[in-house]
C-alpha cells in the first residue's frame, strides 16, 4: 500500500470518529498505549483532535514486565509524553513472566487478557464509554491471513472490527484502514517519539514469520495484497453482520430455552438455510454461561447433520464441556447433559443396512443377509428373523427401548407396550435399556431378538428378496 499524503487519511479518521460519535466535545476516551509507533501516532491524532474540539484523554499504559529495563523505558516514555501533552496517565506493572510461571497460561492470550482487563478498569474508572486502539492496516491484513492459514470459516475472514463492544466497552480502532508504513511516516513527520520492540521476533513468532516473509512474497504476486486482505476483512464484516442479525431472528423464531439448554424442531431447523444452521448452533453454543471452546467448521457440519438428516433419529453427541446434542425423533436439545432433563436415555441408535455387520455398542453383533427368493426361517430360533425386504423401509436402526414404545407382535392383533412384553418375559428391570429394538426407517419395530418379531414384513411365496438378521449377544456386555 502506497503512502498517502498525512492529512489525507487523518482528516478521514477524524471524519469518521465524529460521525462514529467518540470525538465529540466533552467526551472522554481512554488511549492505550504501548510506546510503539502505532500507539504513539494515535495518541498524537487524539491529541492533534482534542485540540479542535475538546476531548478528555486518558492514556493507559499496560508494563507487562517481559523485558526488565526496556519494558520500563516504555512506561516511563508513554508517561512523559502524557505528561508533556497534559493528559491523564494510568499504568500498571502485569509481572507476566511471573504469572505465567505460576499459571502456565499461553502467553499471548493471557497478556492480552489481563491488559483488556486493566484498561476496562480504567475506563470504568474515569467514566469513559470508549477504549480506543492502534490497530492497523497490516494488522489487520496479517490477523485475517494467519486465520486462512490456520483455518476459518467466513467470520474468522472479518478480522478486526473497527468497532466493537465488549463487556458494556466500545473498543474503537480508528487506524485500521492506515498503513503501518504511513503511521511511521507521520511519527517521523511529527517528531512523535516512540519504543521498538525488540522481543517482537520471539513474542510473535507466527505473525512475524507473516509479516516478514509471507506478505512480501505473495506482494510479488499483488503488489496491493495487503489492500485487498483489508478489503476482504471489510467485505466479511458486513456479510457476518448480516447473518449474525438474521442468526438472531431465527433464535428467536424457534429456539425454546429449555432448563440451561435450549430445544429446537427438526422440520423447522431443516427449512433454514445452510449458512443459518451453522450460525444457530454457534449462537446456541456461545449461550452458556460459562467459556466454552468454540467448536471447529466440520463439528458444526456434524451437529447440523446430526440435526437434520432422517436417519438416526436418536442421537446423542458430545460436545465437550458438559454439553450434548440429543436428538430425539423431531426434537433436539443442546445444553449441559445434566439439565437435559429428558423422559429417557438414549444408549445408542444405529443404523444397519444390507450387508452390514454391526459389533459392539447394541450390546451385541447384528449380521445382515440379503437373500433371492422366499427363505423359509426357522421359527426355533429367536435370534434370527427373515423379512420380506421389499416391505421394509431401509436402513434399520438398532436402538435401545424408549418409552412408549409400542409394537405389533407376530400373531398377534393389534399393538402391544413393549414395556408389557418386557414384563411378561420377565426381562430384568436392569436389563431392559440394553435389549436392542430394530426398527425400520418409519420407526416401526420389526423385532427385539430373543423376545418377539412383529407381524411387519413376513415373508411369503410372493416375497422377491428375503432379508436375514442374525443376531448373536455379547455377553461381555
Ligand atoms: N502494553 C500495552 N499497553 C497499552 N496498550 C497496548 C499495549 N500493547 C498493545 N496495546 C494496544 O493494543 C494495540 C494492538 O497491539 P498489538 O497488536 O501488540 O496487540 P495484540 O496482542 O495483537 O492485541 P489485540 O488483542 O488487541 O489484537 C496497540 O496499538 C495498543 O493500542
Amino acid at each position: 500500500m502506497g503512502v498517502r499524503p498525512q492529512t489525507d487519511w487523518t482528516d478521514e479518521v477524524m471524519a469518521r470518529a465524529r460521525e462514529d460519535g467518540w470525538w465529540r466535545k466533552g467526551g472522554s476516551v481512554v488511549a492505550a498505549v504501548s510506546g510503539g509507533p502505532d500507539s504513539m501516532a494515535l495518541l498524537s491524532l487524539l491529541k492533534t483532535m482534542s485540540e479542535a474540539m475538546p476531548l478528555t484523554i486518558i492514556v493507559a499504559h499496560a508494563n507487562h514486565q517481559f523485558r526488565g529495563a526496556e519494558s520500563d523505558a516504555e512506561a516511563e516514555l508513554v508517561a512523559r509524553v502524557a505528561q508533556e501533552w497534559g493528559m491523564i496517565f494510568e499504568s500498571i506493572e502485569l509481572g507476566m513472566p511471573d504469572y505465567l510461571e505460576e499459571s502456565g497460561e499461553n502467553l499471548q492470550s493471557a497478556s492480552r487478557e489481563r491488559r483488556y482487563a486493566f484498561l476496562e478498569e480504567i475506563a470504568r474508572k474515569h467514566g469513559c464509554d470508549f477504549l480506543v486502539t492502534g490497530h492497523h492496516a497490516d494488522d489487520q491484513a496479517e490477523t485475517v491471513l494467519m486465520r486462512m492459514i490456520r483455518g476459518t470459516a467466513v467470520s474468522g475472514l472479518a478480522g478486526i472490527y473497527p468497532r466493537r463492544i465488549v463487556h458494556g466497552l466500545e473498543r474503537i480502532r480508528p487506524l485500521l484502514r492506515i498503513t503501518k508504513c504511513e503511521l511511521l511516516e507521520y511519527c517521523k513527520r511529527n517528531g512523535v517519539p516512540y519504543a521498538v520492540d525488540s522481543s517482537n521476533a520471539d513474542r510473535h513468532y507466527f505473525r512475524n514469520a507473516v509479516r516478514h516473509d509471507l506478505i512480501p512474497e505473495l506482494e510479488r504476486y499483488n503488489p496491493r495484497f495487503k489492500e485487498s486482505l483489508v478489503r476482504l476483512a471489510e467485505s466479511a464484516q458486513a456479510d457476518d453482520d448480516y447473518m449474525e442479525h438474521r442468526a438472531m431472528e431465527a433464535f428467536r423464531e424457534g429456539v425454546r430455552p429449555s432448563g440451561q439448554g435450549f430445544r429446537l424442531e427438526r422440520r423447522w431447523f431443516r427449512g433454514l438455510h445452510v449458512a443459518l444452521q451453522r450460525r444457530l448452533i454457534k449462537l446456541i453454543l456461545n449461550c452458556s454461561s460459562t467459556p466454552r471452546q468454540m467448536l471447529d467448521f466440520l463439528r458444526m457440519e456434524e451437529i447440523a447433520k446430526a440435526m437434520t438428516q432422517p436417519l438416526p433419529t436418536t442421537i446423542r453427541l458430545d460436545l465437550g464441556d458438559g454439553w450434548v446434542l440429543r436428538r430425539e425423533y423431531e426434537e433436539s436439545y443442546i445444553g449441559p447433559e445434566q439439565s437435559a432433563s429428558m423422559p429417557f436415555h438414549f444408549a445408542y441408535a444405529v443404523t444397519l443396512d444390507v450387508d452390514e455387520l454391526l459389533i459392539g455398542e447394541t450390546g451385541g453383533r447384528f449380521e445382515l443377509r440379503l437373500h433371492q427368493g422366499s427363505v423359509p426361517g426357522s421359527t426355533s430360533n429367536p435370534n434370527e428373523a427373515l423379512f420380506d425386504y421389499g416391505e421394509l423401509a431401509m436402513p434399520l436402526t438398532v436402538r435401545n427401548r424408549l418409552p412408549g414404545d409400542l409394537m405389533q407382535p407376530y400373531g398377534l392383533n393389534g399393538t402391544k407396550k413393549v414395556q408389557d412384553m418386557f414384563v411378561d418375559a420377565k426381562v430384568p428391570r436392569a436389563l431392559r435399556d440394553f435389549v436392542p429394538i430394530v426398527t425400520d426407517r418409519d420407526g416401526r419395530i420389526l423385532w427385539i431378538p430373543g423376545l418377539r418379531r412383529s407381524g411387519h414384513a413376513l415373508v411369503t411365496a410372493a416375497t422377491a428378496f428375503t432379508l436375514r438378521i442374525a443376531y448373536a449377544e455379547d455377553r461381555k456386555q
